[in-house]
């Protein structure tokens, strides 16, 4: 008999294909993203459920009486309760590497968006407010040459570093709570504590993961230590930065500017103070956002749901829950 799974998002064609073939699937018919109490109602008797950022806690484990593997379709998975999980011996997966590269591009793409001000500009061109001639207060900022301050030096943190590094000619720094000797050896980059990185750093680029440790790891304090010039980039969880904290700091031009592509709520509401800024570039959450990515992603997301349901190893076990 093959397993029953609940299959909580969209899905590519040939990755609900692989999962028809293999498991009795369930699927999600509602508008938009699933939320933790649709699920918890939703997940009845499934073995397997494959979902992208839904909380995954006491309601739905309770809720989900026979479940035996979450498969996140994400990199991050700060939405899943671990020590529940462990408690019910769920086994949980992610899809980490698959989305490295991707990811790295759009960290790229907000660093020189933010420092050529593409987004502003590119409003005023074709809201015909083009002119003869560039004023000075149009010029952005220099990318290459400059220091680019990455904290949280894991798989994506080194993909752009690699491209900072190697392709703009950045003075890459970086801050974890290890160090990374071979890392430093082979992209060129250097270690130091926060506060320095924060202090000297020309663009900031948050990569850490959401865990109690780097909730709000960047607040009034983090950014009252940036330089006035420097730009600061999260492309990690909303939830890192003290989001109160960063409008104040853009708003009293603290900081010279900001790229975001993840918020405390998402999505962004219309009123929301960032939407009133020219000098911060706001994106909808679309780090892994290519064809291309989102296929492998899946694809990655469903053998692994498969391969746990079937009694194999997945491959990409969440590392608190491996054995
Ligand atoms: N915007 C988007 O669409 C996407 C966002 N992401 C986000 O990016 C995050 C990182 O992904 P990935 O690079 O694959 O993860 P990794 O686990 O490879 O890297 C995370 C790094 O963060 C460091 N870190 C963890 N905790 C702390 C801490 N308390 N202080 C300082 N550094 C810390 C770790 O080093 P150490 O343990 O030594 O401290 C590690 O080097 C994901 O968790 C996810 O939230 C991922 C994909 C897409
Ligand atoms: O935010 C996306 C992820 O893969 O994590």
């Amino acid at each position: 008999m093959k397993p029953r799974i609940y299959i909580a998002r969209a899905l590519p064609e040939p990755v609900a294909a692989y999962l028809e073939a293999n498991c009795e699937c369930r699927y999600w018919q509602g508008p938009g993203s699933i939320t933790e109490e649709e699920l918890a109602a939703e997940i009845g008797d499934a073995e397997g459920v494959l979902l992208t950022g839904t909380p995954v806690g006491e309601k739905v484990l309770k809720a989900g009486y026979k479940l035996r593997v979450v498969s996140n379709l994400s990199a991050g998975y700060n939405n899943l309760d671990l020590s529940a999980l462990a408690a019910r011996r769920i086994v949980a997966t992610h899809t980490p590497y698959v989305p490295d590269d991707t990811v790295a591009d759009l960290g790229m793409t907000l660093i020189l968006a933010t420092a050529r001000r593409v987004a502003e500009l590119d409003r005023m061109v074709k809201e015909g407010r083009w002119r003869q001639g560039m004023d000075a207060e149009l010029y952005g900022l220099d990318v290459h040459h400059k220091r680019l301050g990455i904290i949280g030096m894991g798989r994506i943190g080194e993909a752009v570093a690699r491209r900072a590094a190697k392709g703009f000619d950045m003075d890459v720094v970086y801050y974890n709570r290890r160090r990374k000797p071979e890392a430093e050896e082979r992209l060129g980059i250097g270690y130091m504590p926060l506060d320095e990185l924060l202090s000297t750093s020309d663009f900031v680029l948050l990569l850490t993961p959401l865990t109690p440790q780097t909730r709000r790891l960047i607040g009034e304090k983090q950014l009252a230590l940036m330089k006035r010039s420097a730009i600061f980039i999260n492309i990690s969880r909303g939830e890192t930065v003290d989001e109160a904290a960063l409008i104040r700091a853009l708003e009293t031009r603290r900081i010279a500017g900001a790229g975001l592509d993840v918020f405390e709520r998402e999505p962004l509401p219309p009123d929301h103070p960032f939407t009133r800024m020219d000098h911060m570039v706001a994106l909808p959450h679309i780090g892994s956002a290519t064809a291309e990515t989102r296929l492998n992603m899946a694809f990655a997301a469903a053998r692994n749901l498969v391969r746990a349901l079937t009694g194999l190893t997945p491959i990409d076990i969440v590392p608190e829950l491996r054995a």
